[in-house]
């Protein structure tokens, strides 16, 4: 499959390269205000999360801290299990911490809604999240993210780290993925 392929399973596509990097800067200026003279820890989220990990970091203007966490709620498929399980979890010791979570995606707000809850429980002095996409009109449970990158509709979306059936996540844009391609 060629890069031009990827562009033919889209429906559209939502949100461009551009627009996702001017986003992540706003994003960014943001974080740098809240959290300047602190040390922060950034918790990417695998293996969606990589690629605005990957952008917001080197955008901060901070001394930060990386490590990550893998959870799957999605198998291959579109829809989410609801059923959560750790597939990596962190190297770091959370106690005292200022944690924000970096994501891809909030759609049911299933994922992260347990995640929260799971590092606030090992003792983070705050744990806050960074999600670059959240579907208001998918949710199952509410989730306070602090900071919020676009609002997009309940499609399933690919690009930008986003993935079905672990394609598509080096597609640079973020698309809508053509129903015919899981159909
Ligand atoms: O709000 P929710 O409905 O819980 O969905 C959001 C989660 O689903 C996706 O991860 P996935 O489980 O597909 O793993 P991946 O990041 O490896 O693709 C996405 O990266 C979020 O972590
Ligand atoms: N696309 C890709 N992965 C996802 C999505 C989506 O729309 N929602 C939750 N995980
Ligand atoms: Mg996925």
């Amino acid at each position: 499959m060629d890069y031009q392929d990827i562009a033919a399973d889209l429906e559209s596509v939502l949100i461009t390269e551009d627009e996702i990097h001017a986003k992540i800067a706003e994003l960014a200026r943001r974080i740098e205000t809240d959290y300047a003279g602190e040390k922060l820890l950034l918790v990417g989220v695998l293996k969606g999360a990589v690629m605005v990990m990957a952008d917001l970091a080197r955008e901060l203007h901070l001394p930060i801290e990386m490590d990550w966490m893998a959870v799957s709620s999605y198998g291959s498929g579109t829809q989410s299990s609801g059923v959560v399980r750790i597939l990596k979890d962190l190297d770091s010791d959370l106690h005292g911490r200022k944690v924000l979570i970096v994501e891809d995606i909030i759609d049911s707000g299933l994922t992260l809604s347990w995640l929260r809850g799971n590092l606030e429980s090992r003792g983070a002095e705050s744990v806050e999240i960074c999600a670059l996409l959240r579907k208001p009109d998918a949710a199952k449970v509410i989730v306070d993210v602090k900071y919020e990158g676009f609002q997009i509709p309940n499609a399933f979306v690919v690009g930008y780290g986003l993935d079905y059936a672990e394609k598509y996540r080096n597609f640079r844009d973020i698309g809508v993925l053509a129903p015919h391609v899981y159909a």
